[in-house]
């Protein structure tokens, strides 16, 4: 498989190719010969800094000519290629979304006169329903990758890359995304990575399943590397479809051994919510950590993300914050972490006003997780970004020694404490930004969707990490997309839509509200979406 000798030139391929960073001891690539015809749509699988991400930029091009790294070996391709990223920021160059899409069509000389009627044409087959002089930086997130996808379409490429498009993006964007690129499947060439497999594997015809030290270790169609591989699968912990092959008539068919295993999951959520409201009153009676009063914020730029907002968060809490790309979860949390000020109402910390506390007083109480994790790195490497913190403390070398160890250990970063944080992969990044963070004992963490691009296996014991705080009495604010994470892990969600806060009260109530879901684009978790349909069906079965 990986040393397979090409008959004939592969349309989209490489030979023998081996990538090694600079400051790596060991390759990322290592031999790899990959074969893609026309028309095929191919996914790249494997755990977090397994390579997926360097074979898309060898394939693509962009490595060795953008980025340093050492490489050998042949690399086959066709003239015109698209990647698309995870974050949409990193490919815009223009101010307003007509400009943006006008660049990528200029550059297939297209005549002025036609523009107009191509963006046009672009804005509605990627569902981009905006004002064609809106301003990029005032799109949500989700708006920001159909827009990139436009771009990408307008350069009619003959391959498309897609690198986790979805990672940033709600429930109901991440369909849209999904749709879009089902129905490019058949119609270009495909290459993507991408975590959320439920409704991508539509789109695949087949899997490259990536191991260690950069090699592929499996490659065939879809089921039949699931099937094969499955024990590889498990032990390096990466996604799988939760419902692939797998279809909603077949799976309520009694004796489903899925069906079987979403009945326990609903009822272990179902005896958690009972735990949390018992929980939950209790902690009525202790006073808020934190309070939100009357709380509006209204950017410079006249946008109003939110306002009446009125929120206490008692100490133990696990709020998760959830909504719509742009609802304004994270303008939120910064708003609760003194990072941006209110404009209107006001935010207690302990009963007294944020604003009254120094920065550094907050800075010891409050750790925060940015969304973006490079907006967190100031250390050099890897070990110095965990340490940070300690050290600013004050604490004895042997104290800042031993927790960031253990940190780097928990958190699989041991090998690359030395390197430049920049360098890191999409999922190591995400981890470190979280790493630095629980080195003190902050009284509360926010966290901003500190989850995504996370393989299986890193995301649980990401998540465990956090219950063992939080265990401890860390109060933790959690913006997330994810609402499988919501029901097993939170003991409230705050939603936020339409301006304001649309919901806040336990998981489970939320839940139960499947038209207040689909109104802030959320989704029901599968365990409770299982036991809804088996419910409805059984009604059906009755009224027939
Ligand atoms: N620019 C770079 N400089 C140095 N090392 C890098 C660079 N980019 C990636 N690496 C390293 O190469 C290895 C493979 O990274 P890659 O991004 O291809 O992994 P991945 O499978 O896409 O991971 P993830 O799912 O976490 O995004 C990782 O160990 C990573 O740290
Ligand atoms: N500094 C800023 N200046 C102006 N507008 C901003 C700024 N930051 C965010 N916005 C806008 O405010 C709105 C809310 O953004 P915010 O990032 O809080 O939403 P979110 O719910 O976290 O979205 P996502 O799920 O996409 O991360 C969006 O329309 C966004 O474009």
């Amino acid at each position: 498989m990986n040393h397979t000798h090409l008959n004939k030139t592969p349309f989209l391929g490489c030979e023998g190719v081996s990538v090694q960073f600079f400051d790596r001891e060991t390759p990322a690539l290592s031999e790899m010969s990959v074969s893609i015809e026309e028309k095929e749509s191919v996914l790249l699988l494997g755990p977090s800094g397994s390579g997926k991400s360097t074979l898309a930029l060898v394939l693509s091009g962009i490595i060795p000519r953008s980025v340093d790294a050492w490489m050998k070996g042949t690399v086959y391709r066709p003239d015109r290629v698209g990647v698309m990223f995870q974050d949409p920021d990193a490919q815009f160059c223009m101010m307003t979304v007509e400009d943006e899409i006008a660049f990528s069509l200029e550059n297939r000389m297209v005549p002025p006169a036609e523009m107009r009627g191509r963006i046009e044409a672009l804005m509605k087959e990627v569902r981009l329903d905006v004002p064609l002089c809106r301003r990029i930086n005032e799109l949500s997130g989700g708006l920001k990758q159909r827009l990139a996808l436009a771009c990408l379409l307008a350069l009619e490429p003959d391959v498309l890359f897609f690198d986790e498009p979805t990672a940033q993006l709600d429930p109901e964007n991440t369909r849209y995304v999904l749709e879009d690129i089902r129905r490019l499947h058949g119609k270009k060439t495909l290459v993507l990575i991408e975590h959320k497999l439920d409704g991508a594997m539509e789109a695949v015809d087949r899997v490259l399943l990536f191991g260690s030290q950069g090699r592929i270790e499996g490659e065939g169609r879809p089921e039949d590397v699931l099937r094969d591989h499955a024990d590889a699968i498990k032990r390096y912990g990466i996604w799988t479809p939760r419902l692939w092959p797998v279809t909603w008539p077949e799976l309520l068919l009694p004796g489903h051994e899925l069906g079987a295993s979403l009945t326990q999951q609903a009822a272990r959520f179902e005896q958690r919510a009972v735990e949390t409201q018992m929980e939950q009153a209790v902690r009525k009676a202790d006073a808020p950590l934190l309070a939100v009063q009357g709380g509006g914020l209204t950017y410079r730029s006249g946008l109003r993300v939110w306002s009446d907002v009125d929120v206490e968060v008692r100490p133990g809490e696990w709020v998760a914050v959830v909504g719509a790309n742009g609802a304004g979860k994270s303008t939120f949390l910064k708003a609760v972490g003194g990072l941006h000020e209110l404009t209107e109402g006001k935010v207690l910390w302990k009963k007294k006003e944020l604003k009254s506390y120094k920065s550094e007083a907050l800075y010891d109480a409050v750790g925060f997780v940015f969304q973006n994790p490079e907006h967190q790195f100031i250390a050099d490497t890897v070990y110095e970004e965990v340490a940070f913190g300690g050290k600013l403390a004050g604490w004895p070398q042997e104290q800042v020694q031993a927790e960031t160890e253990r940190l780097l250990v928990d958190f699989r970063l041991e090998e690359l404490r030395g390197k430049n944080p920049f360098t890191l992969s999409q999922g190591q990044k995400r981890r470190l930004s979280v790493a630095g963070m629980l080195l003190k004992n902050q009284e509360l963490l926010l966290l901003d969707e500190p989850t995504f691009g996370q393989d299986a296996a890193t995301t649980e014991e990401l998540l465990q990490r956090l219950a063992e705080r939080n265990g401890q009495g860390t109060t933790i604010l959690m913006a997330t997309h994810d609402m499988e994470i919501v029901a097993a892990y939170a003991t409230r969600v705050l939603v936020f839509a339409e301006g304001g806060l649309l919901f806040d009260g336990q998981p489970q109530e939320l839940f139960a509200r499947p038209d207040l879901l689909r109104h802030a684009s959320l989704n029901e978790p599968l365990a409770y979406e299982y036991k809804r349909r088996v419910r409805e069906r059984e009604e059906g079965a009755v009224h027939v």
